[in-house]
């Protein structure tokens, strides 16, 4: 047996090992050449590959559960739709199309008249593209792509995953994941982190592994080791060694409240049960990464009340649709930008359709009166005291009291005073802001190393903002991945930062170690991590005061 090591950026904590599943990648459009020698002979092949991919779909329906089953079933029901299958053959034959071409425009066809009906309908799209990929790969005789069935306990291996298909990971299932490219703040990584999977990202030449069985991955320090003869199935085990009376407060009693980032209902009662004293950062787009058509105010009250429900009396602030880039929503964000990180996204969006962040606005003042919890609302990737002014009138007139907005974006870092003017807090978005001051696409793994968030220009931004809080006399947190590690939360507190907002994994760890500290420790820690010359030297200055 040998081994090959390799190291990437540990994005999710934890130490897993098990048999390695490669993702296989997306198919591009099958071309419309050569034309097959023998029409006949090539639509011939239509029907059994349709037979083939909808045989296995019904395989899947059988083990699966729930609304995965029904999902499957529909699917598995589209793949042998004769309807399907006779178009394209109809077009290997009339237009003298190779079949992976002829099912390819087949689906075409029935994705625009599905799109063009709406409603429930339009949401059938995804699901024929993905019948169409199935079928185009059984008859190329490649992998179909996205992530495979897995038969038991894997190590998953990707290019980078969608946030949609991380989200949609079996965490009893899925032992660790690697992906080739990401950064520690993707989406890939924030909702790895949530699911308690093992990650490591931006691991460079794991997709060229070849002839591997296994793979060892360690999540915290990042390093990946490959083996060819069999690996021990072993799933992280939860570290569990701190302990944390539930309120966020240095020994000396100066209070850092420590609050959940949350995306979904789970989440929202794994954040309450690990202590967490209320949301910094409900991500509300989350529940609508598929969906092909703005959610109704009724679907949205109900799905933000889910959400909401193990936070009633407590502080809970829910930020308005971030669509765009990373996230794409396909009913906000339908035209491809040439840079999306720098395009439409978030707020932005709101301008050219206010009438959105208007509903959605009615429907979480609705959640927040079913819930009871103490709900406040930002806004995403805010650059100008002129659109925080903009977007808190709106709040207000939706009958919302508190409202504030993300500082990701440098402008709005550098112009913190005149944003406290018109807000009533600030949140921090470290992920963008470091993306931003970097121009360092945090999705790219070649450019990982300028995404962490121990960069001291990244420390000096913060700075800023938190001497705007202080002189502002108003709240400013973090809730970027800077606030989920314990050494650098003590830093932010230091700068000023009153509230820390973090994945549930997390909670724990940083409050116990706000409760060993003394506040000057972490003033201390902050002015050396200010100082320093690079992110490594900013660890050290900062760990030589805790
Ligand atoms: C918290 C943030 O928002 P998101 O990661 O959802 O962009 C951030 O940018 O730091
Ligand atoms: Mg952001």
């Amino acid at each position: 047996m040998s081994s090959a090591r390799l190291s990437g950026v540990g994005v999710s904590p934890g130490r897993a090992s098990g048999p390695v599943v490669f993702v296989a990648e997306a198919l591009p459009e099958p071309p419309a050449t050569p034309e097959p020698t023998d029409p006949t002979d090539e639509a011939s092949r239509i029907g059994p590959a349709a037979a083939v991919v909808a045989a296995r779909l019904r395989e899947r329906a059988e083990a699966a559960k729930g609304e995965a089953k029904a999902v499957l079933e529909t699917t598995a029901m589209m793949a042998a739709d004769p309807a399907l299958v006779g178009q394209a053959e109809q077009l290997v034959t009339g237009s003298s199309l190779p079949a992976p071409r002829a099912v390819y425009q087949a689906a075409g066809g029935f994705i625009t008249a599905l799109e063009a009906a709406g409603g429930y309908m339009a949401e059938r799209v995804r699901d024929v593209r993905d019948v169409r990929d199935r079928l185009v790969a059984e008859l190329l005789g490649v992998a179909p792509p996205g992530v495979p069935e897995l038969s038991g306990p894997s190590v998953l291996v990707a290019r980078d995953l969608a946030p949609a298909d991380t989200a949609g990971l079996d965490p009893s299932k899925v032992l660790a994941l690697v992906t080739e490219e990401g950064g520690p703040t993707s989406h890939t990584a924030i909702l790895a982190r949530s699911l308690g999977i093992p990650a490591v990202v931006a691991c460079r030449g794991v997709l060229d592994l070849g002839d591997v069985a296994g793979l060892v991955v360690d999540g915290d320090t990042g390093e990946v080791e490959a083996r060819t003869g069999t690996v021990e199935v072993r799933a992280a085990e939860s570290t569990g060694r701190a302990e944390w009376n539930g309120t966020g407060v240095t020994a000396d009693g100066y209070r850092v409240k420590v609050l959940g980032n949350v995306g979904t209902p789970e989440d929202a009662k794994a954040a309450a049960a690990s202590g967490a004293e209320g949301v910094g950062l409900f991500r509300t787009e989350f529940s609508y990464l598929s969906a092909t058509e703005e959610p109704t105010v009724a679907e949205q009250r109900a799905g933000y009340a889910a959400v909401l429900a193990p936070f009633a009396g407590k502080p809970v602030v829910v930020r308005t649709l971030d669509a765009g880039a990373d996230k794409p929503l396909s009913f906000l964000n339908p035209e491809p930008e040439p840079n999306p990180a720098l395009g439409v996204r978030g707020l932005r969006v709101a301008f050219d359709r206010p009438e959105v962040l208007d509903r959605q606005l009615a429907a979480i003042a609705e959640a927040a009166t079913d819930t009871g919890a103490q709900v406040s609302v930002m806004a995403p990737m805010v650059a100008t005291a002129a659109e925080a002014d903009w977007f808190v009138k709106r709040a207000r007139a939706a009958g919302i009291a508190r409202a504030g907005v993300m500082i990701e974006i440098p402008a709005a870092a550098l112009t913190a005073r005149e944003v406290f003017e018109v807000v009533d807090f600030v949140s921090l978005g470290t992920n963008d802001l470091a993306q931003y001051v970097f121009a360092a696409d945090r999705q790219v793994g070649a450019v990982a190393a300028l995404n962490d968030p121990w960069q001291p220009a990244l420390l000096r931004l913060v700075a800023l903002v938190g001497e705007a809080a202080t002189a502002a006399g108003k709240p400013a947190g973090v809730c970027g991945e800077a606030a989920a590690d314990p050494d650098l939360a003590c830093v932010l507190a230091g700068l000023g930062v009153s509230s820390l907002s973090m994945n549930a994994a997390a909670l724990t760890g940083v409050g116990a170690k706000l409760a060993k500290v003394k506040y000057d420790q972490c003033q201390l820690a902050a002015r050396g991590a200010l100082a320093a010359a690079n992110p490594k030297a900013a660890k050290l200055a900062a760990r030589a005061a805790l």
